[in-house]
């Protein structure tokens, strides 16, 4: 028998079922950013980014693979770009990839004795991110960063850890350009 793909993945468009699609806003990225009297005058419900997935198993088989699409709008709360919430992998040896499609960003990534270090993202770029190692991406750029992800579907995200802790370095906008501090 010949099937028909599910879903398609055109430029940086994933459309096709089952493609869920998850919208985050700024009031969901509480706690994420330094600058904190900013976040509290800014617009709860901007947009900061949308990912779209394509789950073919179920959340937490063993073996199998997520696929997702995120766009990431560019954006500032005081001095740090807009960014995704980033999180370690609940089952923590769990990899994954990355791969930017278009704009320009970069990959925080934090290893558990918390040494931090960033990767450049510009369509083409291509991250490996370890196991044991949480990640983040930051929007650089003046438009629209669209950044591909496949990830193993028992990975699950811990999110509580980042929000407690933080990355142990900030990538802020110094006059214009991106620092990690
Ligand atoms: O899950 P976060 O930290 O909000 O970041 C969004 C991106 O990371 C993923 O959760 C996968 O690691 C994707 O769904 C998406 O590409
Ligand atoms: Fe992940």
């Amino acid at each position: 028998m010949i099937h028909q793909p599910p879903v398609h993945f055109l430029g940086k468009t994933l459309t096709g079922q089952p493609v869920q699609k998850q919208v985050r806003k700024l009031k969901d990225l509480d706690n994420i950013f330094l600058d904190q009297a900013a976040f509290s005058a800014a617009d709860m419900n901007r947009v900061v980014y949308e990912v779209f997935s394509y789950l073919p198993v179920d959340e937490g088989t063993e073996g199998g693979l997520f696929f997702g699409m995120t766009h990431l709008y560019p954006g500032t709360v005081g001095q740090e770009f807009y960014m995704t919430k980033g999180h370690f992998h609940t089952i923590e040896n769990r990899a994954e990839y990355y791969w930017c499609v278009e704009g320009e960003g970069m990959l925080l990534m934090m290893d558990k004795h918390r040494n931090t270090w960033a990767e450049q993202m510009q369509p083409g770029s291509l991250h490996y991110i370890d196991g044991y190692t949480a990640h983040r991406v930051a929007n650089t750029g003046g438009g629209i960063l669209s950044f591909g992800a496949c990830w193993p579907s028992d990975a699950g995200h811990d999110y509580a850890t980042i929000v407690k802790n933080g990355f142990s370095r900030r990538l802020l906008s110094v006059e214009g350009k991106p620092a990690l501090v």
